[in-house]
């Protein structure tokens, strides 16, 4: 693993969530993007060589709307940056940590991604992300 690539956030409305966070971190963010699959709209923010990931349900489906549901807005997930996505899943996978999605999925701002169950990592759902080159 080599950095924190992002913390995700989870937020009931963007544009609300977006003022906030450009207040509290000085910049605005540097991207919005949607990810369908997902069901999630999401904008970005720098913050050193690290991001803030906020993220807003698209429908009732997405694991977004699950979650604030039960827990409100907060922390959703800590995504780690990886070089090699398959090596890092087949690892984690003989360690015992329970893989959501073995095959990699697109994920945001140009990355494959990869999820492991909360309920193996001591209750903080990760993320693993490749950048695609
Ligand atoms: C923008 C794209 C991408 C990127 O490029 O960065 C993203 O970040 S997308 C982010 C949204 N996508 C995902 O979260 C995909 C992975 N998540 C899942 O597959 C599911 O959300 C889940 C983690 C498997 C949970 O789904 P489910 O089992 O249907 O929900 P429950 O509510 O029943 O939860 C079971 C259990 O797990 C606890 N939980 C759920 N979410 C989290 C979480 N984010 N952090 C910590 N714990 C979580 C939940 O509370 C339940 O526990 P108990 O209440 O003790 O039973
Ligand atoms: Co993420």
């Amino acid at each position: 693993m080599k950095k924190i690539e992002h913390i995700g956030i989870a937020v009931k409305n963007l544009e609300t969530s977006n003022t906030l966070y450009e207040t509290l971190l000085g910049t605005p963010p540097y991207k919005t993007e949607e990810v369908l699959s997902e069901g999630v709209r999401t904008s970005f923010f720098r913050v050193g060589d690290s991001k803030i990931e906020l993220l807003e349900a698209l429908n009732d489906e997405s694991p977004i709307a699950k979650f604030l549901e039960k827990r409100g807005e907060g922390v959703h997930h800590i995504a780690f940056a990886v070089d090699d996505i398959e090596a890092e899943v087949g690892r984690l996978t003989s360690e015992g940590f329970r893989v959501l999605n073995e095959t990699p999925k697109s994920g945001a701002d140009n990355k494959r991604v990869v999820f492991l169950h909360p309920k193996s990592t001591g209750g903080v759902l990760v993320e693993l992300c490749q950048e695609i080159s």
